[in-house]
């Protein structure tokens, strides 16, 4: 279980997060959704130990981060935290980072290569696995480094816009797909961020929406939807949580111009 418990963080004084808790079960999948620049990836940031906050304290099966360094490497060996723009080895092969990945987080050899196979055909990546990373496209690196974070086989998975960053219809299917697995089947607690909300009705069990700063809404799936009225989507309600003021910004987008008729 990961307990995030009234945590604010600044970046110099400006505060990005307040005051923020919540719990993550076990098990679970959670999505982290809000508009840009509201604080997603500092929270996650702040999940994986790679930010202090200033305020309060993040908690894995009741290890606080960052209290001890040997708690907490032994925390960063079972937690894969895959940043939005993750640094990738452009020298080496996909195939040579995979295995590297995998070694690093103690995955067995014989499982590893025919994993590192299995996440290379998943992803279509099989004719490039062989050549360096710096000849993939941009779509290419950002499985590659979706594959990395699934090779680790940590209990903990932690996210950041796995979904952005130029994945084809493809890649989104297969992504949707193994984070279905792994939770359904595997027991994994994975947590991600995302700023659009189609995703969720799909794969989460649980939707956090930060705005302002603040956790805004934190509930399972099943009790957002209940608050979804008759003639509005589930998609919807998730819009106007994220940003309330889409529709009347919109609204106002389209009033006429001055010098523009109204009639
Ligand atoms: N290193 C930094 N120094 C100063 N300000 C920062 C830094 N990193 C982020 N910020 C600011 O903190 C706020 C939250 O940023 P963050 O990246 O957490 O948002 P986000 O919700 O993940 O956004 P997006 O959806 O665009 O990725 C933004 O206003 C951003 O400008």
């Amino acid at each position: 279980m990961i307990r995030v418990h009234d945590l604010t963080h600044h970046y110099g004084v400006r505060p990005v997060l307040r005051d923020i808790s919540m719990d993550v079960q076990t098990g679970e999948l959670v999505v982290l959704l809000g508009p840009n620049g509201m604080g997603k990836s500092t929270l996650l940031g702040c999940l994986a130990g790679v930010l202090w906050p200033q305020r309060g304290y993040v908690e894995f099966d009741g290890v606080r981060r960052r209290q001890s360094a040997r708690e907490e490497y032994d925390l960063r060996r079972r937690c894969y935290y895959l940043p939005d723009d993750a640094w990738l080895p452009l020298a080496r092969t996909g195939r040579e980072f995979l295995i590297a990945v995998g070694r690093l987080y103690g995955v067995d050899y014989l499982r590893l290569f025919e994993h590192a196979d299995r996440l290379l055909t998943l992803f279509h990546l099989i004719e490039q696995g062989d050549s360096p990373i710096q000849n993939y496209s941009t779509g290419q690196r950002k499985k590659i480094a979706l594959a990395s974070a699934l090779i680790a086989e940590t209990p903990y998975l932690l996210m950041d816009e796995p979904f952005s960053g130029g994945l084809d219809p493809a890649g989104i299917v297969a992504l949707k797909g193994v984070l279905l697995g792994l939770r359904g089947d595997r027991g994994r607690t994975i947590v991600m961020t995302t700023p659009v909300p189609e995703l969720v009705e799909e794969l989460a069990d649980r939707v956090g929406v930060i705005r302002g700063g603040e956790l805004a809404a934190y509930d399972s799936v099943d009790a957002l939807k209940r608050l979804a009225d008759h003639d509005q989507s589930f998609e919807t309600t998730l819009q106007e949580l994220v940003d309330p003021d889409t529709r009347s910004n919109l609204e106002a987008y389209f009033a006429p111009l001055p010098g523009e008729d109204d009639a």
